[in-house]
């Protein structure tokens, strides 16, 4: 995130997590700011110059985040929210994200996070759809396959659904794939970028490494480990934690670095393209109307949902393994709401 150079340069934030183009600011809620992802998060987002104002809400600790936070010295204002207090914390917003919710313990699954956390995702989408309805739903909450359509759900039957504002943030997917992609071809991760479609959750994370002029290089025993490995990235996280939670300072930096890519779409700035899983038109003949792909981001969210483009032999079979379980997962998501 810091130049390396001098001390000059950590003055400025730093272009490498964050690109802005130009002076179109922002209002940012972060809901479930206390938790192992919202504190590095909000501190992330109190660096990104395209966030003018920061607000900070969870259950627990939101004010404490807020207060530690708002000390950065960089321009845009924190406010921390407590409890019974979400409906002020979304007033005027236009990016929310969304990380509140249990995380996962050894020999869980991410559908196992499910009872605890549709009905949070549920009442906190409820307030978006009451307070702050032209907002950008950015949701991180597990299980992300069966939340994005709790959220889209629950925005639907309070009559200001907007397909092209609700993101299931699948980014970590991505920045597991081009850093682990770069460790097995020996490169750096800024050479080894690798297109992540499907959803995010085990078999339904389909890593394309045939439109990767590195990744189409790795191929057999290699391969396979890759792919397991990007797909179970979470696993190791979770297991190497040992029972206090899973990634929490990754998913940091992927939301921020999300965040950022829908504040540049906001802003204008164009060809702002990376995979999200959104209400999307590619496997819908299926019956599965929600999927991660390459998403180009503009002013009104979503500007454009890219095809998944040629597969490998090997990545054919990996979609056909997705498909099936992202269908369940997105029905299990919008039977909860119905
Ligand atoms: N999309 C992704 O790639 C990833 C998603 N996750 C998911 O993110 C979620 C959060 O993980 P952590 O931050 O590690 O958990 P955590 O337990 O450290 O933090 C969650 C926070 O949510 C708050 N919270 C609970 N109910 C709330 C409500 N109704 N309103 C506002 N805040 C509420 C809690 O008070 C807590 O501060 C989990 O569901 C986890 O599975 C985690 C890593 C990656
Ligand atoms: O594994 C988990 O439960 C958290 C998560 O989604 C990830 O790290 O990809």
């Amino acid at each position: 995130m810091f130049s390396r150079s001098a001390i000059r340069t950590l003055a400025a934030p730093s272009s490498r997590l964050f690109s802005s183009s130009s002076a179109r600011q922002t209002k940012v809620a972060v809901l479930g700011a206390g938790g192992g992802i919202g504190q590095p998060l909000s501190l992330l987002l109190k660096s990104d110059p395209l966030v003018t104002s920061l607000s900070l809400y969870d259950i627990r600790g939101a004010p404490g985040v807020a207060a530690d936070v708002s000390h950065v010295d960089t321009a845009s204002e924190v406010k921390g929210y407590a409890a019974d207090h979400l409906d002020e914390a979304l007033e005027g917003v236009e990016v929310v994200v969304i990380p509140a919710g249990v995380p996962r313990k050894p020999g869980m699954t991410r559908d196992d996070l499910f009872n605890t956390n549709a009905s949070i995702v549920r009442d906190l989408a409820a307030a978006v759809a009451r307070v702050a309805p032209n907002a950008c739903v950015l949701v991180i909450s597990n299980p992300v396959n069966s939340t994005v359509p709790i959220v889209a759900a629950t925005l639907e039957k309070a009559g200001v659904y907007d397909p092209k504002r609700v993101f299931g943030v699948t980014t970590l997917d991505v920045v597991r794939a081009a850093r682990f992609l770069a460790g097995v071809t020996s490169s750096s991760p800024s050479e080894t970028p690798v297109t992540v479609v499907g959803g995010h959750s085990g078999a339904t994370i389909v890593p394309i490494l045939s439109q990767s002029a590195k990744g189409k290089s790795v191929s057999g025993e290699a391969y396979e480990k890759l792919v397991h490995r990007i797909q179970f990235g979470g696993d190791e996280v979770v297991q190497a934690k040992d029972g206090a939670g899973s990634a929490t300072l990754s998913m940091a930096y992927a939301g921020a670095k999300f965040a950022n890519a829908v504040l540049r779409g906001l802003n204008g700035e164009k060809g702002v393209t990376t995979p999200t899983f959104v209400k999307s038109p590619l496997f819908a003949d299926q019956g599965i109307d929600f999927f991660s792909s390459n998403v180009e981001l503009g002013p009104n969210g979503v500007e454009k949902i890219h095809p998944i483009g040629e597969l490998s032999a090997e990545e054919k079979k990996l979609l056909e393994a997705c498909l099936p379980e992202l269908k369940k997962n997105i029905e299990k998501g919008k039977a909860f709401v119905a």
